[in-house]
């Protein structure tokens, strides 16, 4: 059996389409099964920082906020961002960490559906209540929280299929994850967000397991607002900064909570009174962190075509989907599809080398419910995930018991995963 499945995944290697793009990105021997964590590091990114650095920093200092396109480059990398979550350009803006989009995102739904109720009291008919996904990654709830509180609302913790039945004309705003982060299930995106808006509430995705590993459709699913980070299935490296979406139409609605000088109409005028700009630039808040910023813009160009350094637009040759460099076309519905693949033929492996009963799939095997990661149900999860580290498959442990196992098509190979699964049925074997 053992030897079937290595042969087989040497054959689906042979014949996918994305196996090229593993060139683009440095690895090593290991099995790196972390990058729902962390992606693995582009080889487009240390000369593009080199270049920042010495060149833009060093030489050309001040000015690089003009010559070097740092000024804009929140809205830049925001439009490179946006084919991938199915966005038009000029919706999304870069900056800052996923828990202070959250807090922009929730705040602003809020005063969003507080529009034409000011005059109203608390009672009968407000929008007095928060929704939020019971089972979402801490700092969701936690911020929720707090915007619940500053905005004088009840938070309700609910898990997401419970939603459309907690939804009422108390709801002003609903805060959910597209992909658990611990059990890889998928939320029903299009329609849960059409049970918010048929409820007249506000939906706020947090797309951080889903962006770069799926289609998200924002546009398509008229998505209110949305945040994620950069640093999982995009690759912008370790604490690269997050970004926020604001559907176009309700831009001119969107009353930040922390409006910062550089979402100003005229930054550079210092005018003591406040006046937001127009466009995705109103979600900005203080000066961008450059580096970050720029690592994460040269990240990028694994999806345009593997270029090396330089800003470039979507779209058009080197654009996602629009070919490349070594003629390797990467669009999010052929990474998707490598992903179901890849976490199909991973619990196959698992279910032929674990001995029954001792692991349990918390992971959905529908696709439609399915993320792009595999977490396993395991007694001694944390040990077993030290005893897989040390043999180079790498991946995390989630208290109390979850082993998880994040699979990036963009460098993830079949022969990777007969590999990990291999190495965890020997592993639980020896441990008895
Ligand atoms: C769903 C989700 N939201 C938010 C975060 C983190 O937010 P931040 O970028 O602020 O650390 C993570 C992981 O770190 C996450 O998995
Ligand atoms: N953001 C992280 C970090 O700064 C250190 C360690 C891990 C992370 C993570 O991304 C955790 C991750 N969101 C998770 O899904 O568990």
């Amino acid at each position: 059996m053992g030897t079937a499945l290595a042969s087989l995944a040497r054959e689906l290697d042979a014949a996918d389409e994305l196996s090229g793009l593993r060139a683009r990105f440095v690895l090593d021997d290991a099995v790196y099964l972390d990058g729902n964590s962390l992606g693995a590091l582009p080889v487009s990114v240390p000369g593009r920082l080199t270049d920042v650095v010495y060149r833009e920093w060093g030489e050309l200092r001040i000015r690089s906020w003009d010559e070097s396109g740092w000024w804009t480059a929140p809205e830049r990398i925001g439009d490179r961002i946006a084919p991938l979550v199915g966005a038009a350009p000029g919706q999304i803006v870069v900056g800052d960490s996923t828990s202070v989009n959250v807090f922009k995102a929730v705040v602003a739904a809020v005063r969003m559906a507080e529009e034409g109720q000011e005059g109203q009291e608390r009672g009968e008919g407000r929008r007095d209540e928060i929704l939020v996904d019971a089972t979402t990654f801490p700092t969701d709830g936690y911020i929720a929280e707090s915007a619940a509180r500053m905005t004088g609302r009840t938070l309700r913790p609910v898990t997401p299929s419970e939603v459309p039945a907690a939804l009422s004309d108390r709801t002003a705003a609903v805060l959910l994850n597209h992909v658990d982060y611990r059990t890889g299930r998928l939320h029903d995106l299009p329609g849960l967000t059409a049970a918010i808006h048929e409820a007249g509430a506000y939906a706020v995705w947090d797309l951080c397991h889903s962006a770069g590993a799926l289609p998200v459709g924002l546009d398509a699913h008229g998505v209110d607002l949305a945040v994620g980070c950069t640093y999982k299935y995009l690759n912008g490296g370790p604490g690269s900064p997050a970004y926020l979406y604001v559907r176009r139409d309700l831009q001119p609605r969107f009353d930040s909570p922390l409006p910062g000088w550089t979402s100003h109409t005229d930054p550079f005028a210092m005018a003591p009174a406040y006046a937001p700009a127009p466009g995705a630039a109103r979600g900005r808040v203080g000066t961008p962190d450059i580096l970050s910023m720029l690592a994460l813009e040269a990240a990028l160009d694994v999806w345009y075509g593997g270029r090396d350094g330089g800003p470039g637009g979507p779209g058009g040759p080197g654009g996602p989907g629009g070919g490349s460099a070594d003629g390797t076309a990467v669009t999010i519905e052929s990474v998707r599809a490598k992903s179901l693949a890849l976490t199909d033929f991973f619990l196959r492996c698992v279910a032929a080398y674990v001995p029954e009963g001792r692991v349990e799939s918390l992971t959905p095997t529908a696709h439609a419910e399915r993320g792009s990661q595999v977490a396993l149900r395991c007694d001694d999860a944390g040990d077993v995930m030290k005893a897989l580290i040390h043999q180079g498959v790498i991946g995390d442990f989630r208290h109390p018991d979850v082993l998880r196992f994040g699979f990036t098509p963009l460098y993830v190979t079949f022969t990777d995963a007969e590999r990990a699964a291999r190495v965890l049925g020997e592993t639980l074997k020896s441990m008895g």
